[in-house]
């Protein structure tokens, strides 16, 4: 489909197809479209106004917000209400689809924040700075400023409130007023937005907010979030439900394991070499694991050790069961206290993770490795009843499952009490210690009452670990901590078959509906870099008649749950995704992975791809680089292509060579280079399984490369 075909593909009838499968009965039953006609038309006037739900409702179901595009329209709608939101009629309307500025942008508020990159799910400070403005005519908010992000914070709230003093400003920002919360209802948004995927571009880096910046509490001044997840399925099939490894599985073996630092307990080759107890070992069995995979093969025993482990392993290879287990043993051994009701629950093990969907499948291992035990795991995050988190909390709490915002709210609430906490657990650790987390991670360990490093035991993991964020995660972990890597450090899966394509913006929609025409029905996830994009893809692929639902941080948490069930039962094969979904999500069966954005950072990049090729099973990734874009990029990619075994296009590598900047290695974007601990220990290469070393003591800083 050409850009010119675009306005008139966009306004068709079957438009309504994006609504998504399990909202068309609400959709039907209540859309009509007035809320369209009632949004303002420009874009700083769009925030206080309709949910996502009424823009799909008026505007798509409609078809009138794509309709109405022209200026006359937009005043008149300007003239008659301050409800209307999101940028659905005049930004999406007007700017998106219909003239096919879609990405080239103009001159208009919203169309200058995306193309600056700061509507980016990436941004939200100037975004929000915007909706300030309108906020304040609606008698809210009223801030305007690029800061206004933290005035709406509850999680500055809620930090306040534990560490420190409140911001008053935040009142305003309470009920439906955060862009967060269009829809008014507030239900399940609760301001998380921006939390684990926002990231401020302003210096084109990545720096992920934390879901404490973005209020997801819902339990302060802000939106009351009423949703209450259902229940995960509580029969014993369900439970220990897998999928099959993959051919490669057997390959891990032959991957090279460095281990560095003192004293290292030799790798295990068995489950059975891991003394583990029977309910175990037969948890273990029934969830389809006969084998260890390399980095549980070496973290295992020394997490059984006792000892601080940072471990980086390629995606999908099995770090969740790689602590699970250990930790689970040593409480077995350590005969826990049952759990029974109390009001102030005492975890003996904390484990955070930066996204929602990301932590609720940590807590699905937990329970299936712990079925059977006294040892009872629960989960809280954000985008749910505060209520809810509370109520899973004092029925009993061993191993708590934590999105970081929630947590300290929790503990802000004297819920959950830090004494007893013997294992801290951070999942996708380099995430959780930049700077968009860092700061909340730094205040759960000073919290009272946290043990101090040298009193509980620190557990690193990722696939990714930025030299800087490395040096970090000194701060966390005893200084004799290990560091386990397990192939390259940063280092795609090699069972990822990588292409590059060149694809020019213009051409990017085209040549995905041709990819994915061959595709057929098979699994894909779709990568953008913004959450409006996200929603622009997925409308317009579903108008194209595939079927295609999406993931982003401006959805409900009820709609995202929702749209990551479908897809994985299959009844969205396609995805579209923001990098709220780029990282530890492990959905059986896809097979493709589409960059149709690159991200800006090369870690981003690995995670992404790291959605297939799980479990030793093979899967494809296409990216599209955009030389207007995405040159940045050139050089990670040819180091990722050609460390992963993959073909590097002649064309990358000259644009690689035309970019080289010397010393790329100690880029800040994400460092793929960072092969090994960066305390300098250098050890001995081992194949997996067959021995681990020890570290010779740290060198300087200068003496490494
Ligand atoms: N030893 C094993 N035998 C069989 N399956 C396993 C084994 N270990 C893990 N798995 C399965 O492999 C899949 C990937 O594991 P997991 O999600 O822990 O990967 P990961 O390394 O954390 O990936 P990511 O870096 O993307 O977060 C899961 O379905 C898990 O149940």
């Amino acid at each position: 489909m050409g850009d010119e075909d675009w306005e008139a593909e966009i306004i068709k009838p079957h438009m309504s197809s994006y609504v998504p499968v399990f909202e068309k009965e609400r959709y039907s039953s209540g859309a009509n479209g007035d809320t369209f006609n009632r949004t303002p038309a420009s874009s700083s006037e769009m925030d206080d106004g309709p949910s996502r739900d009424h823009f799909m409702r008026s505007g798509f179901a409609s078809g009138r917000s794509l309709g109405n595009r022209d200026a006359g329209e937009s005043s008149k709608r300007e003239n008659t209400s301050t409800v209307g939101g999101f940028g659905v009629g005049k930004s999406f309307g007007n700017r998106g689809f219909s003239n096919n500025k879609f990405e080239e942008g103009d001159s208009s508020g919203f169309w200058r924040r995306y193309q600056d990159g700061n509507d980016s799910e990436a941004s939200g400070s100037s975004r929000r700075g915007g909706r300030g403005g309108f906020r304040g005519r609606s008698g809210g908010f009223g801030l305007g400023s690029s800061n206004s992000e933290y005035e709406q914070d509850e999680g500055m709230q809620r930090a306040g409130g534990l560490f420190g003093s409140r911001r008053p400003t935040l009142s305003g920002a309470g009920n439906g007023d955060t862009y967060q919360n269009r829809s008014g209802s507030g239900s399940g948004r609760g301001g998380y937005k921006g939390l684990n995927e926002e990231v401020i571009t302003g210096s084109g880096k990545n720096s992920w907010k934390s879901e404490a910046e973005g209020g997801e509490s819902g339990d302060t001044q802000g939106p009351k979030v009423t949703y209450i997840p259902p229940p995960p399925p509580e029969d014993e099939d369900s439970i220990f439900a897998h999928y099959q490894t993959g051919i490669n599985f057997d390959k891990y073996d032959t991957i090279l394991v460095e281990v560095s630092g003192h004293d290292a307990p030799p790798a295990i080759l068995t489950f059975e070499e891991a003394n583990l107890c029977q309910t175990l070992n037969n948890n273990i069995a029934k969830a389809g694991y006969t084998k260890l995979t390399p980095v549980q093969k070496y973290s295992i025993p020394i997490i059984l050790a006792g000892r601080d482990l940072m471990a980086c392993a390629q995606t999908g290879s099995g770090k969740t069961a790689a602590f699970l287990l250990p930790i689970l043993a040593h409480m077995m051994c350590d005969g826990i206290t049952a759990s029974r009701f109390k009001d102030l629950q005492e975890p003996e093990c904390i484990i955070v993770a930066p996204t929602r969907e990301l932590i609720n499948q940590i807590y699905l291992e937990a329970r299936k490795f712990s079925f059977g035990t006294c040892v009872r795991a629960v989960v809280i995050y954000g985008g749910t009843q505060l209520g809810h988190s509370i109520r899973q909390i004092v029925q009993g709490c061993n191993i708590l499952c934590a999105t970081p915002g929630r947590l300290m709210d929790i503990i802000g609430k004297e819920k959950i009490g830090l004494r007893q906490v013997k294992y801290l657990v951070l999942d996708e650790a380099d995430r959780m210690l930049d700077m968009g987390f860092g700061p909340e991670m730094r205040k759960l360990i000073s919290c009272p009452g946290m043990p101090s490093k040298e009193q509980r035991q620190t557990l690193m993991f990722s696939a990714t670990f930025p030299e800087e964020i490395q040096k970090l995660a000194g701060e966390f972990l005893k200084s004799d901590y290990l560091f386990v890597a397990v192939g390259q450090v940063g280092g795609a899966c090699r069972d990822v078959q990588q292409t590059i394509l060149q694809v020019g913006q213009y051409s990017k929609r085209e040549k995905l509906v041709e990819i994915l025409r061959n595709i057929g029905d098979e699994r894909t996830m779709v990568f953008v870099e913004t959450k409006k994009k996200a929603d622009f893809i997925a409308t317009f692929l579903c108008q194209e008649k595939i079927s295609t639902t999406s993931i982003h941080g401006d959805r409900e948490q009820r709609e995202r749950e929702q749209a990551l069930g479908d897809f994985r039962c299959g009844k969205c094969p396609v995805l579209v995704a923001t990098s709220v979904a780029a990282r530890g999500l492990d959905i059986e069966n896809v097979q493709h992975v589409i960059n149709f954005d690159l991200p800006s950072t090369i870690d981003e990049y690995v995670h992404r791809i790291g959605r297939t090729g799980r479990c030793g099973n093979t899967g494809r990734a296409i990216s599209f680089f955009d030389p207007e874009s995405d040159n940045h990029l050139a050089q990670p990619l040819v180091k990722v292509l050609s460390d992963a075994q993959q073909d590097v296009p002649a064309w990358l590598e000259e644009i690689a060579f035309s970019t080289y900047v010397p010393g790329f290695s100690g880029s800040a974007r994400g460092n793929v280079f960072a092969s090994v601990d960066t305390r300098k220990g250098k050890n001995t290469l081992n194949t997996a399984g067959f021995s681990s070393s020890q570290a010779p003591n740290p060198v300087d800083d200068e003496s490494w490369d």
